[in-house]
């Protein structure tokens, strides 16, 4: 078999292949480098991946043995064509430690640059550990000290990511983790980032774990059928132990001073009727798109195209600045310190133009608001108490989503009690994009945007 094909079935199994549902029907190698000769082997790949109408290219680090030790087997890519097995080198410290030293020396190899963002140091020689929990990108943990987040999927030009934390980091901003160094190409003639290290936040848990907390103690406490009906139905999120409305309104505080510090670094714009107008068919062509791909999300269009043709009619400007685009609990680091934001990527779906474009920063409140009502939604995916449970869960998602706003109000953010029209239109959206992501990625969440939708 050519290697072209054994990386086909291997590339359209992974988690964080763009072409789920639509199958892959020819991949190209466009460059091949090698990284380390011998035994174990390194290459490092750019695929063109063709899915439907749409090409993609992603990026594999192959490793080559000619005997795959058992902690290797789980990544097994498949016969290389010269006799070695070809594997995920993301998983082998080994090669990994490549990357970092080449990363701290600047080296080149054929197309690729390495490199350190300046005044910055980091220790070499660690072993890496893959993060576990791997979305859209593969992270390698290096001994708890800096985290280098691979790229899968490639859009030619500069990764956001890198653009804004950089950008963040000159300023000075205590909500972003610090970026260290980077790895990059050329791809169809523009510099494009293949990976970027940054400091790791070694004593920080994510907002979606503490999120998932709060709710578990809460459900435990509303569902513990040792009590009597009475006592259950006069739980509310504000009495449950984990009550996390304290830590939403200093996110709500922190996600203001990000958009602050991206105003700063980026500057602002504000968007006039036309412009206003062209928000408003932007939102309806993702809809008609996804309905397309999702039936299911039919029954909901009359009411969601009802919320964007009043986005048309907004008089007056809409200000407009650069913002995370892709905001969710997920995203969000609470250190000893306070709150950090991850990921400044952008949705990976959207083409790299419009993730870089000026937005409303009520587009990341949305998408906030959005992870508050999953939060407090998925832990019900077939729970035996589910229709029990779901005015508490409403509950915490309600005190949750107005701590989060009152927070960010409170430290200069557009207010978003002020601007509902725009601010319930740009959540319609996200839903919209989270019905597409879920059936394509995560089939059994699905039910979450959709029942949202129901009840919105
Ligand atoms: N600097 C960091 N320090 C600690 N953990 C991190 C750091 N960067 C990312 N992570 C962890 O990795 C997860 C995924 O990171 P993220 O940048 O959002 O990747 P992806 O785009 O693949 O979702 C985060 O939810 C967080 O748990
Ligand atoms: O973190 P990524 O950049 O990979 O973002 C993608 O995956 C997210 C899921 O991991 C997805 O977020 C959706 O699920 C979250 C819970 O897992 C929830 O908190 C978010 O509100 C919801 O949108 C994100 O949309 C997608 O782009």
């Amino acid at each position: 078999m050519a290697i072209e094909d054994v990386l086909a079935t291997w590339l359209g199994d992974q988690r964080w292949f763009a072409g789920k549902g639509q199958g892959l029907h020819d991949l190209a190698i466009v460059a091949d480098t090698e990284l380390v000769a011998g035994e174990p082997g390194l290459r490092h790949l750019i695929v063109a991946a063709t899915h439907g109408t749409a090409v993609d290219y992603y990026q594999i680090l192959v490793g080559l043995r000619h005997r795959l030790p058992v902690r290797l087997q789980h990544v097994r890519i498949g016969p290389s064509g010269d006799g070695r097995i070809a594997y995920d080198a993301l998983h082998d410290a080994e090669l990994t430690k490549t990357l970092l030293t080449g990363i701290a020396a600047g080296s080149k190899a054929g197309p690729l640059r390495m490199g350190t963002i300046s005044g910055t140091s980091f220790a070499t020689g660690l072993d890496s550990l893959v993060l576990a929990g791997e979305q859209s990108n593969t992270s390698l943990v290096f001994g708890d000290e800096s985290i280098l987040k691979v790229f899968r999927r490639l859009s030619p030009g500069p990764n956001p990511d890198l653009e804004v934390t950089t950008a963040l980091a000159r300023l000075g901003s205590e909500q972003i983790a610090e970026p260290l160094g980077y790895i990059e190409t050329s791809l169809e003639g523009v510099t494009t980032s293949l990976a970027i290290l940054s400091h790791y936040l070694r004593l920080a848990t994510d907002g979606w774990t503490l999120a998932a907390t709060s709710v578990r103690d809460l459900y435990a406490r509303a569902g513990d059928t040792s009590q009597t009906d009475a006592d259950r139905e006069n739980i509310h999120a504000a009495d449950a132990g984990g009550d996390f409305a304290g830590e939403s309104r200093r996110l709500g505080i922190a996600t203001a001073t990000v958009h602050s510090d991206l105003a700063a670094a980026f500057g602002t714009e504000e968007l006039g009727p036309e412009e206003i107008v062209e928000l408003s068919e932007q939102m309806f062509r993702k809809l008609d798109l996804t309905v397309a791909a999702v039936p299911e999300l039919a029954k909901h269009t009359d009411m969601i195209s009802d919320a964007y043709h009043e986005v048309a009619k907004l008089r007056g400007p809409v200000p407009v600045q650069r913002v995370h685009g892709d905001y969710h609990l997920g995203q969000v680091m609470r250190t000893e310190s306070g709150w950090v934001v991850l990921d400044f990527e952008g949705e990976p779906a959207t083409p790299l133009v419009q993730r870089r474009a000026l937005s409303s920063p009520l587009r990341d409140v949305a998408g906030m608001l959005r992870s508050f009502d999953y939060a407090s939604r998925y832990q019900l995916i077939g729970h035996p108490e589910e229709a029990a449970l779901s005015e508490v869960a409403r509950d915490w998602e309600r005190r949750n989503a107005s701590a989060f706003c009152a927070g960010y109000a409170e430290a200069g953010g557009l207010d978003p009690v002020a601007n509902q029209v725009l601010l319930r239109a740009l959540q319609l959206d996200k839903a919209v994009y989270e019905v597409l992501y879920e059936a394509r990625h995560r089939p059994s969440w699905l039910p979450i945007p959709l029942d949202s939708l129901a009840e919105f």
